[in-house]
């Protein structure tokens, strides 16, 4: 037996031990999980047998609510340990489909032994729970696995630095509980388990990489020492591979002091959420909350304000029309200039200035405005505003608790009695009698009737005014916002009374333009006190350079206890706002601050060459690096006119298919384009067409609006119309190079007319061009 089978047949004996030990220990956890369960029913069947109603003294109701109580707690810990359980069960499961993936032989200096350490999703250990047969892939000493080829190496505890030497570094091709391939590896992971993970078919869902992790994204995966950690990458390079991962690993580190619920993912378009739902789950994690800002903004303005989104803003920018003056606004409203001009204006509103709403019921003025404004700045000026509001309001309730008083006796009151129905009479007359009958004996009297009826009444009709002061509506925010343009925007030039005429007949529309909406938020939130996320201890920024400085200023108020991480590429900025403004991701913006910046070059996504076509669209893009994966030459399909631009395309989504493609995206630049393409097409093909109200990610063909293509990735990619016509711009640059990203094994341009310029930066012989026969 040679060397080699000898070394098979060891591994295989040990994955064989590994799984009947994972067997034994589901037994265990069968019967836990049935006894347990067996538990619930019964407490849930029995649950008013055992406990003692009696409602007929005080004292009885106390008794009952407390041994409801007792056994509701009861209920919900058996219940919870069953889900524990249940969950460590399913976990076992995965397990045994593929143990570890990973090893490692490693002597501590100082050490005669070498210890030998498996690495897997989890950790697991042997049925007397004495010795680890598997670590967790975020164990210290897992990190020797992805940082270290075998030599000396280093790896950090929190008691610190072990140092040592590595003798082997193995992996593991596992499925089905079977060994299907093996090899003891280099410098880097060997390329063998990634051409694998990488040549297979695009997946609805995202997957995760443990087992895979490249040195320069375990970096980012277990930083832990700036508040910021700022990743530059290019497409493809696994940011949020890596994003996820380091939310598993923070969870594992942070075990029992960080829950999920501390964890918040800001991600690119609602689809992107689904799309990466699934990979904490797969490594035994709970999902962080996620959201985008567009549901924050939903949130914040929905019933106050028509507003519009940052899709449709870049859907704005990109019509072929004369953008100049709202190119200028739309970066003037996005800097941190701006920002610095509001924080000015607010500043100025705490001496004078506030506008205030006059508090009126039923036509009658109660409290005017100019009242208002006096009881903010009577206040102390070193009160700030909110807290100042604060008080005003409890004021106007303590005039409002008056005039409601007053209402009561007038005639509408009485008219309003009459008018209610039997059903309407006896419901009120019931609800406010109920508390008065508990403090006297009897309740006959017609005149205390007619009293507590009227309060009622009135009090309903208060009920809208006392919401909105509880809102603090009384501030004219609206009005405010307008006067903060009020002075001369320098820069801007001749645009400026552009800008300002534009913005007032918005805001008296009430309409919000994206750019306008975080300014506007801003201001509401310095004015009425922010109601920021407190519990969030790690914010990740997926897509980062779509945020504009004032975005990230405004998300920095919001998480004032977050540490950050956020990743993006500047290459893939294609909003309005950064055209020619520095992105999230420059350091210029974190000067004054504890950050670090790392950059991943290496690009996984796409074949080579892909990638080799692709970085010729971009300033700077000799440097990416492409992952060595082989694959067809992107194509080039020149067209003229819609007819011949059909045949192209279904030839193409033809011969998509045929090579088994399951994901195929025609990517399109703008909404309009791609209801263009959908029609073209549907009908021919089971097709789908993704909109920003419709986002879900399903295999098949899908016609899609580059900006909604965001992080996601297909098989294969088609873009629809490589012309000049539709990409020429310096904003449509980067929105081009993002949808060719897209594409993992194929790439396919079609070019109705004359082509794009930013061809012609990409040499001829890394394209194929085709005729259309
Ligand atoms: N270490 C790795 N092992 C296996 N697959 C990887 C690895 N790193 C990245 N990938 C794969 O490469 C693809 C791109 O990764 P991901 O989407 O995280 O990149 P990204 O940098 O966020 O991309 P983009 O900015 O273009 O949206 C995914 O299919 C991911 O699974």
């Amino acid at each position: 037996m040679s060397e080699n089978e000898k070394m098979w047949q060891e591994e295989q004996r040990k994955l064989n031990e590994t799984i009947q030990e994972i067997d034994a220990k589901a037994d265990q956890y069968i019967q836990k999980v049935g006894g347990v369960k067996d538990e619930v029913i019964e407490l849930r069947s029995t649950f008013f047998e055992d406990v003692t109603v009696n409602m007929d003294e005080p004292d009885d109701v106390m008794e009952t609510y407390n041994s409801i109580r007792q056994q509701a707690e009861l209920l919900g810990e058996r219940e919870r340990s069953h889900r524990q359980l249940y969950n460590q069960l399913n976990t076992l499961k995965r397990m045994r489909h593929s143990p570890y993936f990973g090893r490692i032989d490693f002597q501590e200096d100082g050490e005669n032994s070498t210890d030998t350490i498996y690495i897997g999703i989890t950790s697991l250990m042997d049925r007397s729970e004495e010795e680890f047969l598997v670590y967790d892939w975020r164990a210290p000493v897992s990190s020797l696995y992805y940082d270290y080829s075998p030599g000396p190496a280093t790896y950090d505890t929190p008691e610190g630095t072990v140092d040592g030497e590595m003798k082997v570094k193995r992996q593991y091709i596992i499925r089905n509980g079977a060994l299907r391939g093996m090899f003891d590896t280099g410098i880097t992971i060997r390329d063998e388990l990634l051409q694998e993970v990488l040549g297979s078919q695009a997946s609805t869902v995202m997957k995760s990489i443990v087992s895979t992790i490249q040195k320069e994204q375990n970096q980012i995966i277990r930083f832990d020492e700036a508040p910021y950690l700022i990743v530059q990458g290019v497409a493809g390079s696994g940011k949020t591979s890596a994003a996820l991962q380091r939310v598993a690993y923070l969870l594992y580190r942070y075990r029992g002091r960080i829950q999920a619920n501390q964890i918040m993912l800001f991600s690119p378009n609602p689809m992107f959420n689904s799309y990466v739902a699934n990979v904490l789950p797969e490594l035994g994690e709970e999902n962080m909350e996620q959201t985008t800002f567009q549901q924050y903004m939903e949130m914040r303005l929905q019933g106050r304000f028509e507003y519009e989104d940052a899709f449709s803003q870049l859907e704005r920018l990109l019509s072929r029309e004369d953008h100049e003056v709202e190119q200028a606004a739309i970066e003037y409203k996005s800097s941190k200039k701006f920002k610095d001009h509001l924080d000015q204006f607010i500043h100025t509103l705490e001496s004078d200035g506030l506008v205030f709403r006059n508090i009126k019921f039923r036509g009658r003025l109660l409290i005017p405005k100019e009242q208002i404004e006096e009881h903010v700045y009577a206040q102390d000026s070193s009160v700030s505003i909110p807290n100042r509001l604060e008080q005003t309001r409890d004021w106007i309730d303590a005039q409002l608790d008056k005039y409601e008083e007053e209402e009561r006796e007038k005639d509408w009151v009485k008219q309003e009695i009459e008018l209610l129905s039997k059903e309407d009479y006896l419901k009120t007359f019931r609800k406010v009698s109920r508390g008065k009958r508990d403090q006297e004996d009897t309740f006959d009297d017609y005149v205390e009737e007619e009293r507590l009826l009227s309060k009622a009444v009135v009090n309903k009709y208060f009920k809208s005014i006392r919401v909105k002061v509880e809102q603090l509506h009384f501030v004219h925010i609206k009005q405010l916002y307008r006067n903060a343009f009020s002075f001369e925007g320098a820069d801007l030039k001749n645009h400026w009374s552009a800008i300002v005429e534009a913005t007032m007949e918005d805001i008296q529309d009430n309409y919000l333009r994206f750019e306008d909406v975080t300014p506007f938020l801003y201001l509401e939130d310095q004015i009425k006190g922010v109601d920021a996320y407190r519990d969030i201890r790690y914010l990740f920024i997926d897509e980062a350079q779509d945020y504009s400085p004032f975005q990230f200023q405004y998300m920095k108020q919001l998480f004032p206890y977050a540490r950050m991480t956020l990743l993006g590429d500047y290459n893939q900025a294609i909003y309005a706002h950064n055209v020619s403004a520095p992105t999230l991701l420059d350091e210029r913006l974190y000067e004054s601050m504890k950050y670090e910046r790392l950059t991943l070059m290496r690009s996984y996504r796409s074949t080579k060459p892909i990638i080799d076509f692709t970085k010729h669209l971009i300033p700077g893009g000799e440097e990416v690096e492409p992952f060595n994966r082989d694959g067809a030459k992107p194509t080039l399909t020149q067209v003229n006119g819609a007819k011949q631009l059909y045949h192209a395309l279904v030839k193409r989504i033809h011969a998509m298919q045929e090579q088994g493609h399951e994901t195929i995206a025609i990517i399109c630049k703008t909404a309009e384009e791609a209801r263009h393409a959908y029609d073209m097409i549907n009908g021919e093909y089971t097709v789908r067409l993704v909109t920003k109200n419709n986002y879900s990610f399903e295999k098949g063909i899908m016609v899609i609006p580059a900006y909604l293509a965001k992080g996601i990735e297909f098989d294969a990619v088609i873009m629809f119309d490589a012309s000049e016509a539709t990409y020429s711009l310096p904003i449509e640059q980067n929105l081009f190079y993002t949808a060719c990203t897209r594409a993992m094994h194929e790439l396919h341009l079609l070019c109705n007319g004359l082509r794009s310029p930013f061809l012609s930066q990409v040499p001829n012989n890394l394209y194929e061009e085709l005729e259309l026969h």
